[in-house]
Parts: C-alpha cells; structure tokens; sequence
C-alpha cells in the first residue's frame, strides 16, 4: 500500500509515544484522520470542542510527556489556540496538528472555514506567535523534513509546536521515516559550562550558611525529580516548593518543609524562606500570582537552575547549556552537607492541625469538603486543582507517597481540569483521578464529561458551588461576578445515553453527612464520572484566598510609572 504523509506523521506519533490522538473532524482533515486512525498504535479520541480537544491533549502530555490534537482549518485551530497557549505557559510539548486548503485553492479562490480573502497564511502566522516551531506542508516532498524538525523541536524544548496539512496532501506518497532517535535524542550540556556552573555553584553555596532548595514547575517538565533528591539529600537543607509545583516532591520526605507562597505558604514555610541567607531556586517561576502580587519575592541572593541554563549571584554569572538533570546531579557531588535550615525548620515546623469533623447534619462547608477529600487520597490518586478557591484547598492538601497533583498556574484558565484530566485519565487508567473545580469554571467546559461517559473514564469531579465567581469577588467584586447556577448533578447524566458509553452519576451534597455518603458512592462508581455537586455558602471561601485576592487586587491597581 502506498505510504504516505499522514502515514509518515502516524508513525512519528506513535514513535514519540503517543496511544491517543484527540481530535474534532473537520472536511480539511477527514484523510489525514484516516491515516492516523489507520496506525495500530494509535487510538482516535473524539471531544466535543476544540478548546477541550487542546486542553485534552495538555493533560495527555501532563501524563506521558508529550501530546496531540488533530482539528480543522480556522474554525478549529482558532478554538485549540488556547489549549496550545496553555501548554506554552505550562512547558508541555503539546502538538497541534491542523487541515488546511487544497493546495490549488491557494491564492486562487475563496474558501470555506477561512476569513474570505486570498490570505491562507495567517493562521500559520497566529501560530508561530504561541509554539516555538510552526510549519505549514505545502509539498508532499518536504513533510519529512518539517514533521521531524516540529516533533524534535517539540520535545527540546518542552513547547508546543504547529504541523498545517493540507487536505490534499495526506494521502500523497511519502518517504518512510529513518530512526526516531535522530528525533528524540537530547541535546547533552556542553562540558566546560557545566563543569564551570558545578565550581562555581558549590563556591557560592560554601560561602553561605543557610540555603534553602526551593523548588518550581518546570523540575517535573524535565524529568529532573529524581536528580532533584539527589541534591537535596547531599545538601540536607530545607525544601520548599512553588505551589504550582506542588506533587514535583514528596511530601512525606524529612526534607519536606511545605508550599511557599508568601503569606498563604502552608506548613510555615515561608518562616523558613525568611531565615534562609542563599535560595536555590530550581526550575522556578516568579509570577503576580506566585508571588502573591510581588509581595513573596525573594530578597536574598539565589542560585537559580533552570531547565537548561545556571545564573550564580554572586559572582554574577549565567551559563547557558547546562540540561536541569546534568547540573543538579553533579553539584550534588560537590556540594557539601549543611543541614542547619533543616534542624531551624523542626524547631517551628507548625503542628498538623487536623480539620475538626462537622456533625452530620450542619450545612456543608469548604473546610468540610476538603477535609473529606483528604481522607479520599491513596498512593493512585492524582488531584486537578482549578483555576479558583480550588487552588487554595488543593495547596492544603497533605499528599500520601505516589499521589500526583496537577494545576494549572501560569495560564489559569477555568474550567482546564475537565478536559485536561479527562486526557490524563486515558493516558494513566490505572490511577484514581480527582477534579476539585468550581461552578463557574465548570460551565467553560462541562460539554467534556460526556467523553468521560462515552470513554468509561470513573473521575470524580468535586464541584465546589459557591454560587458565582468567588475569586474574581475577592479580587475586585461586580455584578459580572454573579452567574446563572445549574441543576449540575441533573446536567451530567444528560450524557448519558441508551445505545452505549458509560454512566455519568450526578449528586448533590448539602450537609458533611451527604458528602460524606456521596464519596462513598462516588469510589464505588466505575462505569463512568461521578460529579458530586457540593453547595456552600458564598462568602465560604479560603482565608489564603482572601490575603491573596487583597495582594493580588493591589498589585492589579498600581498607576502607570511616571516615565511610561
Ligand atoms: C472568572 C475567573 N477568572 C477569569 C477567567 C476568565 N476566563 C477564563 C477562560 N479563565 C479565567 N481564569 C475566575 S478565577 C472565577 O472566580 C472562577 O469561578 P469558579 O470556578 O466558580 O471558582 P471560585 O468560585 O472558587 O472562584
Ligand atoms: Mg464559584
């Protein structure tokens, strides 16, 4: 049988890894979902938009490393474009594969699904702005050269990358692919700069007499937990981590010293932070959010590790090609041990305040809902925290060793955790996985449950119902807070339907008793998602999402510098 483009971009999905392909079809990419679907290992996943398609595929590639949505030309891509820029902010190697015009169509006529005049690249322009490799087939001849070049980049550089294929070239004879290692193999650190960044960084640590290890989202982007632990346990210092970094390091581990989020840290770990003389920071992110609307930046000198490059302060020096993995594992053998932070966080570690249990029957409140979900986490689960107060109970949480947790800072977009964990769950089956969400974050993307349905996929979703946009209230409140509330348990088993799929279970929970027999029902429900709506009062929210909403609504107010 002829081989052919689309067989040449299957194989190389399957090569990377990829079992699931999400897609939405359109007449621009109806071929080339044949050829895809035609590949025994890869498996075709229908989604209801392409906005959850994308942040499908994002999820995917939280699970396995990297990810791919298939849409059509505009109408498609347009909607995916948010998926792709979460997974540029989150450092996700998601692959947005998009139709296109026949090519004779090309500046000739008017088409369909286009913005009705004679331009067919803007769409690739668009994309070059939010992937780090955008690359547009236009001959049959030449989709070897840019298929590789976009996964290659892809997956060096932790980013998504954009492939346009033109309906009529999917089924047009293509070379077969060589070895995928020429795709996927790493590029090593280049000796003297990280043989200099070892020197220098342990120099710089000797010097100093309380370092803390602070940890940050990108560790896990890069594969680097493990040699993560090696440094920590050669130094002996106290770990703290970013809260989007939270599930990167166990929480279970003596080193372990809380989520360091300036006022709303858990565990005290911002006492630590303070007493601390040196920072390594570790694949971190200072953002608005993350600091606490600049108000937990640090102000000690850092050593700052990232994915591949080491910045010293003093003396000030950068060193570029330094892979995460290679720095950390050889300043873990320099380094020499110095556990005072360790033995000072002891003597102020908080002690763990186990939430008092309501009574049965007393209205449910949001301490209540996240002390039960406590109670839910084993060694399988794996929690998605949204965009919300959400953030704020999630970050409370204790994680037993082997729980996983995903949230979604730098984008935060509301509503990622049904799509996102509906694309993680298919890629880890095996694992128990947990939406805490919210009301209104959960109207963005409900349409996703029902491929839960359609895909058996047992999630439990925790919507926390409090009545409107809580966190937008803390920020800065207006009637445009307010939204319409949904019957939400009644919604979802609208999905369900006689001739085949799952079964979505809605419930409703008013009182600790009702979550509690809600829980119950919802570990015992396989056959598809369960969403237990929980109904609190509306002014029931965080008090960290409070101090932070206020830090975040000034930071947000500052009038334009002067010299603007
Ligand atoms: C509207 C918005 N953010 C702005 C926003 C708007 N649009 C998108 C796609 N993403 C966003 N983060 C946010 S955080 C709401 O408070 C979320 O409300 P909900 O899901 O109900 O959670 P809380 O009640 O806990 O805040
Ligand atoms: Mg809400």
């Amino acid at each position: 049988a002829l081989f052919t483009v689309g067989d040449y971009l299957a194989e190389r999905l399957a090569q990377i890894g990829i079992r699931h392909h999400f897609i939405v079809p359109g007449d621009y990419n109806l071929i080339l979902l044949d050829k895809l679907e035609a590949h025994p290992s890869l498996t075709e996943v229908g989604c209801t938009n392409e906005l959850n398609c994308s942040l499908a595929a994002e999820g995917y590639a939280r699970a396995c490393g990297v990810g791919v949505c298939v849409v059509t030309y505009s109408v498609g891509a347009f909607s995916a474009f948010n998926g792709i820029g979460s997974a540029y902010a989150e450092n996700l190697p998601v692959i947005l594969v998009s139709g296109a015009p026949n090519t004779n169509d090309v500046d000739q006529h008017l088409l369909h699904h286009t913005l009705g005049e004679h331009d067919f690249i803007y769409q690739l322009e668009m994309a070059k702005r939010i992937t780090c490799c955008a690359i547009a087939i236009r001959r049959a001849a030449h989709a070897p050269e840019l298929i590789d070049r976009a996964i290659r980049t892809a997956l060096l550089k932790r980013k998504p990358v954009y492939i346009e294929v033109p309906t009529n070239l999917s089924g047009e004879a293509c070379a077969q692919p060589g070895p995928i290692s020429a795709v996927v193999k790493p590029f090593p650190s280049d000796a003297p700069a990280l043989d200099a960044a070892v020197t220098g960084a342990s120099e710089f640590l000797r010097a100093k007499q309380k370092p803390v290890i602070l940890v940050g989202p990108k560790v896990r982007r890069v594969g680097a937990e493990k040699a993560l632990l090696q440094l920590v346990e050669a130094i002996g210092c106290a770990v703290v981590l970013q809260p989007a970094a939270k599930g990167s390091f166990p929480e279970d581990h003596t080193q372990f010293a809380g989520i360091f989020w300036g006022q709303v840290s858990t565990l005290a770990a911002d006492t630590i932070v303070n007493w601390a003389d040196v920072l390594i920071c570790i694949g971190t992110v200072f953002t608005d959010y993350s600091t606490v609307g600049w108000t937990s930046l640090p102000s000690v000198p850092q050593l700052v590790a990232d994915i591949d490059s080491v910045a010293l302060a003093n003396p000030n020096m950068y060193f570029s090609h330094v892979q995460l993995q290679d720095f950390l594992i050889r300043l873990a053998e320099a380094v020499s041990w110095n556990s005072c932070t360790m033995t000072e966080y002891n003597r102020l570690r908080p002690d763990p305040a186990l939430g008092q249990a309501s009574s049965g029957q007393e209205r449910l409140t949001r301490k209540e809902v996240a002390r039960q979900t406590q109670l839910l986490l084993t060694p399988e689960t794996t929690v998605f925290t949204e965009t919300g107060d959400s953030w704020f109970n999630g970050i409370q949480l204790c994680l037993p060793p082997g729980a996983e947790f995903e949230i979604e800072m730098q984008w935060g977009h509301i509503g990622w955790t049904i799509p996102a964990s509906f694309g993680y769950a298919l890629a880890k089956p095996e694992r128990r996985t947990i939406l805490m969400t919210g009301d209104g974050a959960f109207q963005m993307t409900a349409q996703e449950v029902s491929q839960m349905v359609r895909c058996r996929l047992p999630i439990i979703i925790l919507l926390i119902n409090n009545r409107g946009y809580t966190i937008e209230i803390e920020i800065h409140d207006g009637l445009y807070n307010r939204i319409q509330n949904w019957n939400y348990a009644l919604l979802v088993e609208a999905f369900n339907s006689e001739d085949g799929g799952g079964r979505a279970l809605g419930l409703k929970a008013h009182t600790a008793e009702e979550i509690s027999e809600a829980l119950k029902r919802a570990i015992a429900h396989k056959d598809g998602p369960t969403l237990i709506e929980c109904s609190i009062h509306q002014d029931d929210c965080s008090r960290e999402l409070i101090t932070w909403g206020h830090f975040v609504a000034a930071a947000n107010s500052r009038v334009p510098a002067k010299d603007k």
